[in-house]
C-alpha cells in the first residue's frame, strides 16, 4: 500500500490525485484549510469551501497540480488506509446550482453596497465585530466575578464562555469570521476549552459537516456508542435502554465535553490517528504532538486546578473546579445535538450533497433573536450546512432564499418553533434509538 511522502500535500478530488505542496503557500484560503484535505479524499472539502468561486479558475489551478497516472496509481487515501467506507455524493445538482447562484447574487449586492470583495462580504461586517466586542466585555465581566469566587458566577461565567465562544470559535474554525485566514486560524486557539482546534477540524469540519448523519463517516453518530445510541447503524445494546429517561440525557449533556470531546476523544484520536473510527488523521510530527498534549494538559488541568490556589476553603475550591465545566458542557450539548439528531432528520439521505445537507438538518427558532444569539446562529443549521464558510450573521437573510428554493425544488426543509420543541424532538429520537427493533 503506497502513501505519499510525508512532507507532500497530496489529495484526491473527484477521483484524481493532486500534489498541492507548492500551492499551499499561495492558497487564498491559507495552508490550514488546504491541509485539511491532505492525504484524504478532499472532494467534499473542496466543493463545500468554494461555493462562490468561478469554476474555471478552480479547474485551471487543479489542472496545474494534477499527478500523472504513473505517480498516483499506487496512492491510497487515509480513508482507504484505515478501512473507512467510501461515501460518494453527486455534485451535478440543479438544486445546488440554484442555491449557489442566488446566494452569490445576495453577496454580490452586499459586496457592492459595502464596497468590499465578494469573499469579504461573506465574513463578519463591522457591526458584527461590534456585537462580538460587546459579548467579549460581558464575558470578561463574568470572568472577573468568577475569579473573585461569587456564587452567581458559577452560572453566569460558563454562560458567558459559551455565548462569546460560540459566536467566535465556531465561525473562525469554519474560516467564516474574517477574510484573512490568519485571523480564522488564530481565534480558535483562544477558546481551547471548547476543543483543541486540531481535533475540532477533524471532528466537525472534515467529519460531521462533510457527511452529516452518514453511517461510519459522521463521527457524531458514534460518540461513546457503548453507552448511548444515536443512529440505527449502531448495534443495539441492553445498555441503551437507559437513554429513555430524560435524566440520562441531562447527565449525558453535562459530562459529554469534559469526558468526551475535550479529553478522551482527543486522546484516542492522537493515539490511533483516527477520530471516532470515522475521520482519519494524517500522522503528525513528534514535536507537533508534544505541543498538542502540553496544550491539552495546560487547558484541562488549568480549568480544574486554579481554584485550589485561589480559595481558602476546600468546598469552594472543589465547587469552582467542577461545576462550571459541567454547566458549559450542558450548554454546548443543548445547542449542538438538537439540529441533526431528531426523528425527522437522523436517517435521511440523498446522493445530492446539497439536498443531503438540507434533509439531515433542522432549524429552530428562526424568528427568535434569543435563539440566534444563544446558539451563535446554530439555529440556522440548514443554511449553515450548505454554506459553512459564510459568517452566521448573514444566515438570517439567507434563510428565506434557501427556504424558497427548497420549496421550488421539492426538498423538505425542517424547522421547529424554538429550544423547547427542538429538545423535545431530540429526546424523541433518543428514545427511539433505545429500542432494539430500530436497527438496520
Ligand atoms: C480541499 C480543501 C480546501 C479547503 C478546505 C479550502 C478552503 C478555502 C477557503 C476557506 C477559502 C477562502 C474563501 C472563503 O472563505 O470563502 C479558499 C479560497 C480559495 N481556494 Fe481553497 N480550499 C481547499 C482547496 C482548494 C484547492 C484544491 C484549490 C485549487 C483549485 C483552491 C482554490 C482556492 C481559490 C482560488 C480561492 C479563492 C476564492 C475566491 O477568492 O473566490 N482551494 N479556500
Amino acid at each position: 500500500m503506497a502513501t505519499a511522502a510525508k512532507d507532500r500535500l497530496v489529495t484526491k478530488i473527484h477521483d484524481k490525485w493532486y500534489d498541492l505542496t507548492d500551492f499551499e503557500k499561495i492558497h487564498p484560503g491559507g495552508p490550514v484549510a488546504l491541509g485539511l484535505a491532505s492525504g484524504r479524499d478532499g472532494t467534499v472539502m473542496f466543493e463545500s469551501h468554494h461555493p462562490f468561486t468561478h469554476r474555471k479558475i478552480l479547474d485551471a489551478i487543479l489542472q496545474k497540480y494534477e499527478l500523472d497516472e504513473e505517480s498516483s496509481r499506487h496512492l491510497k487515501t487515509l480513508e482507504e488506509q484505515h478501512g473507512i467506507a467510501e461515501h460518494r455524493f453527486n455534485w451535478k445538482s440543479e438544486f445546488g446550482d440554484a442555491l449557489k447562484f442566488h446566494v452569490k447574487e445576495y453577496f454580490e449586492a452586499e459586496a457592492k453596497r459595502r464596497n468590499v470583495s465578494l469573499v469579504a462580504a461573506t465574513k463578519a461586517p463591522p457591526e458584527r465585530w461590534f456585537e462580538i466586542a460587546v459579548l467579549g466585555v460581558i464575558f470578561f465581566a463574568t470572568l472577573v466575578s468568577f475569579i473573585r469566587g461569587d456564587w452567581i458566577s458559577l452560572f453566569t461565567c460558563p454562560l458567558g464562555v459559551w455565548v462569546f465562544g460560540v459566536n467566535t470559535f465556531h465561525d473562525a474554525a469554519h474560516f467564516a469570521l474574517h477574510k484573512n485566514w490568519r485571523v480564522n486560524c488564530t481565534v480558535p486557539y483562544l477558546f481551547p476549552h471548547f476543543s483543541s482546534p486540531f481535533v475540532w477540524y477533524h471532528q466537525h469540519n472534515i467529519g460531521h459537516h462533510s457527511y452529516p448523519n452518514v453511517a461510519h463517516r459522521d463521527p457524531d453518530l458514534v460518540h461513546h456508542y457503548w453507552m448511548k445510541r444515536e443512529h440505527k447503524s449502531v448495534k443495539w445494546l441492553p445498555a441503551h435502554e437507559k437513554q429513555r429517561n430524560l435524566s440520562f440525557l441531562v447527565f449525558w449533556w453535562t459530562v459529554a465535553v469534559e469526558f468526551g470531546l475535550a479529553t478522551m476523544e482527543d486522546l484516542w484520536m492522537v493515539m490511533y490517528n483516527v477520530y471516532n473510527e470515522s475521520v482519519p488523521m494524517k500522522v503528525i510530527s513528534k514535536k507537533r504532538l508534544l505541543c498538542h498534549v502540553i496544550g491539552r494538559v495546560f487547558t484541562i488541568g488549568g480549568i480544574h486546578v486554579w481554584p485550589f490556589f485561589v480559595f481558602d476553603t476546600w468546598t469552594r475550591s472543589i465547587i469552582f473546579a467542577t461545576i462550571p465545566y459541567l454547566w458549559f458542557s450542558f450548554l454546548f450539548m443543548m445547542n449542538t445535538q438538537i439540529n441533526h439528531l431528531t426523528p425527522e432528520t437522523a436517517h435521511e439521505a440523498d446522493q445530492d450533497w446539497y439536498k443531503h445537507q438540507v434533509i439531515t438538518a433542522q432549524d429552530f427558532g428562526v424568528a427568535s433573536r434569543f435563539c440566534f444569539l444563544m446558539s451563535g446562529g446554530l439555529n440556522y443549521q440548514v443554511v449553515h450546512h450548505l454554506f459553512p464558510t459564510v459568517n452566521h450573521c448573514h444566515l438570517v437573510k439567507l434563510q428565506p432564499i434557501v427556504a424558497r428554493l427548497c420549496e421550488k425544488h421539492g426538498v423538505e426543509y425542517k424547522q421547529v418553533a424554538g429550544y423547547a420543541a427542538a429538545i423535545k424532538a431530540h429526546h424523541a429520537h433518543t428514545v427511539n434509538m433505545s429500542f432494539k427493533d430500530n436497527e438496520n
